[in-house]
């Protein structure tokens, strides 16, 4: 492809990504997917180039954009590509009209921007949730050691105990090391998310949204495959990647369960109250890890964001039921909003005035209100807010 069709082409898929937001179709990963495997055509160096200028442009922009065409003049405006490149060429973009309208910049809506100001993220820590993401790595104690582990690639050691950053993108996934599941790909904020529910050798531990697994690994490691852990989830297809990622990671104690929505509790009546640890990894805006899918703030709106914090209140419920007398709950999600955060901790206090807050003292982030919250901008890690709680 030429470098002028290049452009074009991401403009067509930006359209597609617009419209995704707009109607709650598929998120941009999924659309240059289908785009790649639709045309074949497209070699790996145009791919990369086309990934890049996608993500760039859904980077530089602050709200949807009208169009593909007035996100990527915005990226033009940044400086993310050059303007000459819309030449007219036959499979290139038209020429720049005078006075075409590019689109507006920011990173975010003005509701949106309001909301985390109100949750203590100011411009300059807003923009960093945009930064590219670094790729991380957690070393699988069942199998080895930071200190022991030799990778193809340099990498140097993150706050989190096990964790590895590498110096540049890798191809992770084929790697020897990955197949045998000496390491997994996991960010190291979510790995101090999880280390910080302080999971012991031979508890009883409940992973209620487990989803692929991610967590769930980690706490399987933690427990040293003594006790046993029960990943649970609603969506079936998550939860079926879990079974090939526990062989691969040596662990031997974790059974999978599907929960319906809505009749969680009913389908968890064999093990209520009985939980050391219930692991509540819920589902909420994602506004931390926009650095990995910046489109997601433009899925957003309040009322979505008013669905999640009730999901997640639901949730805590739920989990208050699993656990033993003195048992811990523990809250993360990935986002900077209070309302995803700060104020669901509160919420649960005030619900179950007979349970504790925990103390968290991680190795990055700062308190926040019941409980700490790690942020792009100052810990250089995905964004999430954590609280523990321990039941009477
Ligand atoms: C943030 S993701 C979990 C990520 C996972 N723990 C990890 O570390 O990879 C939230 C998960 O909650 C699940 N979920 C949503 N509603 C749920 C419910 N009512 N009960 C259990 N899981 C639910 C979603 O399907 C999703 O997989």
């Amino acid at each position: 492809m030429t470098p002028a069709a290049r452009v074009q082409s991401a403009i067509e898929i930006l359209d597609a990504v617009i419209e995704g937001a707009r109607t709650g179709a598929a998120p941009a990963d999924r659309i240059l997917a289908e785009w790649f495997r639709n045309h074949r055509f497209a070699g790996s160096k145009d791919r990369r180039a086309l990934r890049d200028l996608v993500y760039d442009a859904i980077r530089a922009c602050g709200p949807v954009p009208e169009s593909g065409r007035a996100a990527m003049l915005r990226l033009v405006e940044t400086g993310g590509v050059a303007a000459e490149l819309f030449d007219g060429s036959q499979y290139g973009p038209a020429a720049i009209a005078d006075g075409e309208k590019s689109a507006e910049g920011g990173f975010a809506s003005e509701w949106l921007v309001a909301e985390l100001a109100a949750s203590g993220v100011n411009e300059t820590a807003g923009a960093a949730m945009l930064n590219r993401a670094p790729l991380d790595l957690r070393v699988n104690t069942l199998k080895t050691t930071r200190d022991a582990v030799t990778l193809p690639v340099e990498t140097e050691p993150t706050v989190a105990p096990n964790g590895l950053r590498l110096q540049a993108h890798a191809p992770v996934e084929n790697w020897a090391e990955y197949r045998d599941g000496l390491v997994e790909i996991q960010d190291t904020g979510s790995q101090l998310a999880c280390l910080s529910a302080g999971a012991a050798p031979g508890e009883s531990v409940i992973d209620l949204c487990a989803g692929a697994g991610g967590k769930t690994l980690q706490l399987a490691a933690r427990l040293g495959n003594e006790g046993a852990i029960l990943a649970c989830d609603v969506d079936r297809k998550r939860l079926s990647n879990l079974p090939p990622r526990v062989e691969r990671a040596g662990v031997a104690n974790v059974a999978a369960r599907l929960l319906d929505p809505g009749k969680e509790l009913d389908m968890l009546a064999d093990v209520a109250g009985e939980a050391d640890l219930v692991l509540v990894d819920a589902p909420c805006s994602g506004s931390g890890t926009w650095r990995r899918k910046p489109d997601t703030r433009w899925r957003l709106s309040p009322e979505r964001i008013e669905a999640f914090a009730k999901t997640q209140d639901t949730l805590l419920d739920i989990a208050a039921a699993l656990v033993r007398p003195g048992g811990r709950v523990h809250f993360v999600t990935c986002s900077l909003l209070d309302a995803e955060g700060k104020d669901r901790a509160t919420a649960f206090l005030e619900r179950h005035p007979d349970w504790s807050a925990l103390p968290l003292a991680l190795p990055a982030g700062e308190a926040r209100g019941q409980g700490w919250r790690l942020t792009p901008h100052r810990d250089g890690t995905d964004g999430f807010f954590i609280a523990g709680f321990v039941s009477p």
